[in-house]
């Protein structure tokens, strides 16, 4: 009896391992990936992720592999069957994010960023994804985000005045703020007013219930506190939250619970609105997202079994909020940051921006005038330089990954090494193939600091450059400007056109009331979901970005 036991136990742990071994160690080398040389490991158990992942030095990093390896390399993911392709090869990239029914988001992310706003434009594959984007593409439309300007104005107006106050009682000139934690705040509060019509009203303070629910679940969402196993053992077997739910799964519940009473509500409302106004005869005038998207989800232009469930349009005012929000505050926070520590180009922007008159309170601002006021500012073309350098210089999303679906060929323009049958490696330029299943990383930050794209001074932070483009720029791909910023393809950000209104207002309503300076406090960027400040051996205070904020209407010194 023992001996069978024994037997039994030991040809179970055999099979195990045995198991393990071909799809761990056999299946990842049939994948022609394999021939692609491979970065070397810090170890055994150490994958490349932080090399290339960490701002701090990613851009040195990719520039050594470049000179060592080329364009393509293979990098070891999180384990040792997770074996990815990263490319900084233009071609390559424009195919991979071109062929978005071929290469989708890692399972493990769709159902990740699910777990926290609901299957919406940011996590949705294939069919699902093509619908909810074809309802959604209107709203985000050129007439229909113009008429965002005055709403980002008048929080413009409500952001400067709050300054002014804090300045006001701290000593009356200036005072260091944290301009991460103020522009998180103002762009909380334009996406929930552009996005569906709500107040969050926390530039004046950070009560609001549904302001709160947000915070903390996406808050939540990029804590580094939480336990790896616990969050990958979720993943997986999401029942885990359902039968063992712990302190995150209880909190993202209650969160649930206030977004579904509260925005849900706001939901049904609008609904009601817009089918109301449609059955009078007359369309409804309401221009937030969510308006939008509910008229164009009731368009004849949809196909009826096209159409968006209530419960898919709350997942995307979710996303929105959580797309549209830490992306642009960082948008504006690296700015100011880029301005502070160059007072040469801050001077200079603020004598543009001044040529557009701004008058003292929004109130005496008529819709027209607005209008003009926001073309007057968006055409500045000094300002257009360095809002672009800035979103060059730092890209708020680091990175992003695809999984091919199916084996395929990525084309290619640049060289990379492949290694010989005998060992050693060779030069080559052939197109590259990939099994399915295999990641590919796309380095968004490396893409917009390539030295070989945008010469030797590419990391520095030169608005001027974008006068004389070196020619190879063009055939770099990209949704803006030939930048990755806001990534490139059908699955490229929906909001970029959004967040450049919003970012260009907030600046100019900034610049031209206070100057910005560096407190002297070290900063770094660290990649938490997004790319974001923090003060060099204070991290567990938090992303921060302490800046001197001087007012001009008091002081003469800039
Ligand atoms: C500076 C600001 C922003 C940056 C840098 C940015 C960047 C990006 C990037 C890189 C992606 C692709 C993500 C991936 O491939 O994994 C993306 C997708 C997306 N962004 Fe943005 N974004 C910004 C602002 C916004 C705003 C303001 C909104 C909404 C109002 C928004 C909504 C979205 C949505 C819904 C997607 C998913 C699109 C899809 O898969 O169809 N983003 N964004």
């Amino acid at each position: 009896m023992l001996w069978e036991i024994l037997t039994t136990s030991l040809a179970i742990c055999g099979g195990t391992l045995a198991f393990c071994y071909y799809q761990f160690s056999i299946v990842p080398r049939r994948n022609p990936l394999w021939k692609v040389c491979a970065l070397p490991r810090p170890s055994l158990f150490h994958s490349n992720m932080k090399l290339i992942l960490d701002p701090s030095f990613s851009c040195k990093a990719h520039e050594a592999i470049a000179e060592q390896y080329g364009r393509s390399v293979r990098v070891q993911g999180v384990g040792p069957w997770d074996q990815r392709l990263l490319t900084f090869d233009p071609v390559a990239l424009h195919h991979v994010t071109k062929n978005s029914n071929i290469y989708e988001k890692p399972w493990t992310t769709q159902r990740f960023i699910t777990s926290f706003i609901g299957c919406g434009l940011l996590s949705a594959a294939g069919s699902v994804h093509k619908r909810q984007r074809r309802v959604a593409t209107p709203a985000f439309s050129i007439q229909n985000l113009r008429a965002f300007a005055p709403i980002v104005f008048e929080r413009g107006f409500r952001l400067r005045d709050r300054w002014r106050d804090i300045i006001t009682k701290n000593s009356g000139d200036k005072a260091v703020l944290d301009v991460c934690m103020w522009a998180s705040r103002i762009t909380f509060d334009v996406i929930g007013a552009a996005g569906f019509d709500y107040d969050f009203n926390s530039i004046k303070n950070d009560t609001n219930e549904l302001f709160c629910a947000y915070r903390e679940m996406f808050e939540l969402s990029i804590s580094q506190n939480q336990n790896v196993m616990r969050q990958l053992l979720s993943i997986y077997f999401p029942i885990v939250n359902v039968l063992f739910p712990d302190l995150a799964a209880r909190t993202v519940k209650r969160c649930h619970k206030v977004i579904w009473r509260v925005a849900g509500t706001l939901v049904q409302e609008k609904k009601k609105k817009v089918l109301d106004a449609l059955q009078g005869g007359k369309p409804c005038e309401d221009k937030d997202l969510l308006a939008l998207m509910l008229k164009s989800n009731l368009s004849t232009e949809i196909p009826p079994d096209q159409r968006l469930s209530d419960e898919d349009i709350l997942n995307n005012v979710n996303t929105v909020m959580f797309a549209g929000s830490d992306t642009s505050s960082l948008g504006l926070t690296w700015t100011l940051y880029l301005l502070a520590k160059n007072p040469e180009v801050q001077d200079q922007l603020r004598e543009e921006l001044s040529t557009v008159h701004c008058p003292e309170s929004f109130g005496d601002l008529s819709v027209d005038e607005i209008d003009s006021l926001y073309g007057n500012v968006s055409e500045l073309p000094f300002f257009d330089k360095v809002i672009k350098e800035a979103l060059r210089l730092v890209p708020p999303v680091h990175s992003s990954i695809r999984v091919a679906d199916q084996d395929d060929v990525i084309p290619t323009s640049q060289p990379y090494k492949i290694q010989k049958p005998g060992g050693g490696a060779v030069t080559v330029t052939s197109p590259i193939r990939v099994g399915k299943g295999t990641v590919v990383h796309i380095p968004i930050e490396a893409f917009n600091l390539d030295k070989s794209v945008w010469g030797p001074d590419a990391w520095e932070f030169k608005p001027d450059r974008w006068d004389n483009l070196p020619d190879v720029v063009k055939t770099q791909p990209g949704l803006y400007s030939n930048l990755m910023t806001f990534s490139a393809g059908p699955r490229s950000c929906i909001g970029m056109r959004f967040s450049i209104i919003e970012i260009k207002i907030v600046i100019y309503m900034l610049v031209i009331n206070f100057s910005f300076h560096d407190t002297g406090a070290d900063i770094i960027k660290s990649n938490v979901v997004f790319t974001r400040p923090y003060i060099k051996n204070k991290y567990q205070e938090g992303s921060q970005l302490p800046l001197r904020v001087v007012r001009l209407d008091k002081s003469p010194i800039h």
